[in-house]
């Protein structure tokens, strides 16, 4: 597992990590994300042991992050991750594992199923002559030769295609099922909403939301109605009523829908509130133009709309002129 406590680092004079504190547990699947320059990078490292915090502790599968030993127990995965070029996939993995000990049919029995799994082929084609995609499916090979208990992913699937992306996610969730604790960092939040239990969400050095997707959305966010009329709601004054600030933009829906799109090639409108009391103005409205409601959905905000919500403002950290 992985305990933080208060941690800090600053560069001169400019703080980039600040009074950072949150647990890990077994075989849990846990998301940082934050705006570029949050402090991201800088907390996998400090928990990667590669730099050394300013201030506060980190705890890394029992270890300090910066005690040497804990290195056996951690399988980090930098955003970038060059590979030494002329080796292939085999002699790369049987490279690390030979630095960690690691028995040789022991590592060829670890590597061979995780490149399985990641479905590379060419397993004797120099590193060089790889996609991106391919490398990055060696480097997290090579993350986990050892079998730590903790895997820290900074972008793990970046790089890659869309059924790369997914195979990794997967993969992710089943070393996590299989007791793995995994620090998982991505720009991508729809990747992050996938696969991690709860997150973390960083700004300017500091932790600024956290929780369970729902628990921040909860906390965060808000709900949204989309109200479908069959004839256009005019009047936004009246309608925009107690909306909140959200978009209210009536739209014509013209594309099929499997309610909305009618035989007849009816138009359907939408009108999006943020309360009950604003549908049942579009409704009254609706009707007193002849029409009607025929359907109402709730949209719920995404971790990505709750991330443009949260730390949307600069992303400049303190002490950055
Ligand atoms: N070695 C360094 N010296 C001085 N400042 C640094 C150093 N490394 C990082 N910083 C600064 O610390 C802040 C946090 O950087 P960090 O790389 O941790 O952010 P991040 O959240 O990972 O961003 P990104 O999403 O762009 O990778 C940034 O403002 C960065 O410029």
């Amino acid at each position: 597992m992985i305990a933080v406590e208060d941690l800090r680092k600053e560069y001169g004079g400019f703080v980039a990590v600040e009074g950072s504190s949150f647990e890990v547990g077994d075989g849990e699947i846990f998301g940082v994300v934050g705006p570029n320059g949050a402090g991201k990078t800088t907390t996998l490292k400090m928990l990667a042991g590669l730099i050394e915090p300013t201030g506060g502790t980190a705890t890394v599968a029992g270890y300090d992050a910066d005690d040497p030993a804990m290195r056996s127990s951690l399988g980090f995965l930098p955003e970038e991750s060059p590979l030494y070029e002329d080796m292939t996939p085999r002699s790369y993995l049987r490279f690390f594992a030979d630095l960690y000990d690691v028995p040789r049919e022991e590592a060829t029995r670890r590597s061979e199923e995780t490149l399985d799994r990641l479905e590379l082929d060419h397993r004797e084609r120099r590193l060089g002559d790889m996609s991106k995609g391919m490398k990055r499916k060696v480097a997290i090979a090579r993350s986990l030769v050892n079998d730590p208990d903790v895997l820290i992913y900074d972008e793990p699937a970046s790089g890659l295609d869309p059924l790369t992306t997914n195979y990794v996610l997967e993969f992710t969730r089943e070393l996590a099922a299989a007791g793995k604790t995994v620090l998982f960092s991505a720009h991508n939040l729809y990747h992050v909403e996938s696969v991690c239990d709860r997150v973390i969400i960083m700004n300017r050095g500091e932790i600024v939301a956290r929780g369970t997707v729902p628990e921040i959305r909860e906390r965060h966010g808000e709900t949204t109605y989309h109200v479908f009329t069959t004839v256009p709601v005019e009047g936004s004054d009246r309608v925009d009523d107690g909306i909140n600030g959200v978009d209210t933009s009536e739209e014509r829906i013209d594309a099929p829908n499997e309610r909305v799109d009618t035989s007849d090639g009816t138009a359907r409108y939408r009108t999006v509130v943020a309360e009950m009391a604003a549908v049942e103005r579009v409704r009254s409205e609706a009707e007193s133009n002849g029409g009607a409601v025929v359907d109402i959905r709730t949209e719920e905000p995404s971790l990505e709309d709750l991330f443009l919500d949260i730390a949307g403002g600069p992303s400049t950290a303190r002490g950055e002129s």
